[in-house]
């Protein structure tokens, strides 16, 4: 279970509290205002932002005070971070091990992957040859490969047009949601969190609070997320 326990986070005179358990073997959408910190939670469970207070523990490892890379997370963000220069099946593996050199079953695994993302044949291509939406599959690929048993998506697929979102938030589900594993997603659109969610945290007046199925807070919204959604609930 990965969990904020009475986390205190700044960012210049910005503030935010969190005390909240995000569920396993479910994807956690973090939704909320523009400004209200979506991004900074995202940021100190990576681990680029250090804590004022409080803990972020995984099951029962501390992971307040250890470097990103060496958390048991992985990252999607929206740009995808792939290598210009390095060929697909290079950027893929670098999830397996940081080498351009795989072992001949590492290879194997890394086309596996490539062909369950839907880029079979697309191995020795670079990025820039590939459309966004191929991009963002070859990101998810490599996120595959890395097998940490957490998650964070930064609105991944927001510059993909609605019907290729679609397909990558279904994929999402299909590939990466495994019971075992921890998926929390940014994003700024209601419809993501109600095809791919099945928790929301609502993240305002400097509060992350406690995911509430997807369902229920649709359903019957909080003032501040039925103001962000235009609903004029309050
Ligand atoms: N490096 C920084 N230094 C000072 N203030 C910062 C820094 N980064 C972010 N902030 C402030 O922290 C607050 C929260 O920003 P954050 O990016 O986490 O919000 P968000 O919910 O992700 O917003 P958006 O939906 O617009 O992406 C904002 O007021 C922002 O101006």
């Amino acid at each position: 279970m990965l969990k904020c326990e009475n986390l205190f986070l700044k960012q210049g005179d910005f503030t935010l509290q969190a005390d909240l358990n995000f569920p396993k073997g479910a994807v956690t959408a973090l939704m909320g205002p523009s400004g209200a910190g979506k991004s900074t939670l995202l940021a100190a469970l990576a681990g680029f932002l250090q804590p004022v207070s409080g803990r972020i523990l995984y099951d029962s490892a501390d992971l307040t005070h250890i470097p990103p890379g060496d958390r048991p997370i992985s990252i999607l963000f929206q740009d995808n971070n792939l290598f210009p220069h390095l060929t697909i099946a290079q950027n893929a593996g670098l999830g397996v091990r940081p080498v351009l050199r795989l072992k001949s079953d590492e290879l194997a695994r890394v086309a596996e992957v490539l062909e369950q993302v839907g880029l079979a044949g697309f191995d020795a291509r670079l990025p820039g040859d590939l459309s966004g939406g191929q991009q963002s599959r070859a990101a998810l690929a490599r996120v595959l490969l890395a097998e940490r048993p957490v998650v964070l998506l930064d609105e991944p697929f927001a510059a993909l047009g609605p019907g290729l979102k679609h397909e990558m938030l279904d994929l999402v589900k299909r590939t990466l949601l495994t019971p075992d594993r921890t998926i929390v997603m940014v994003t700024h659109d209601p419809d993501d969190a109600k095809r791919a969610a099945q928790h929301v945290v609502l993240v305002a007046e400097h509060t992350a609070n406690k995911p509430e199925p997807t369902s229920s807070i649709f359903a019957s919204p909080p003032a501040v997320l039925a103001r962000y959604l235009g609903t004029g609930m309050d």
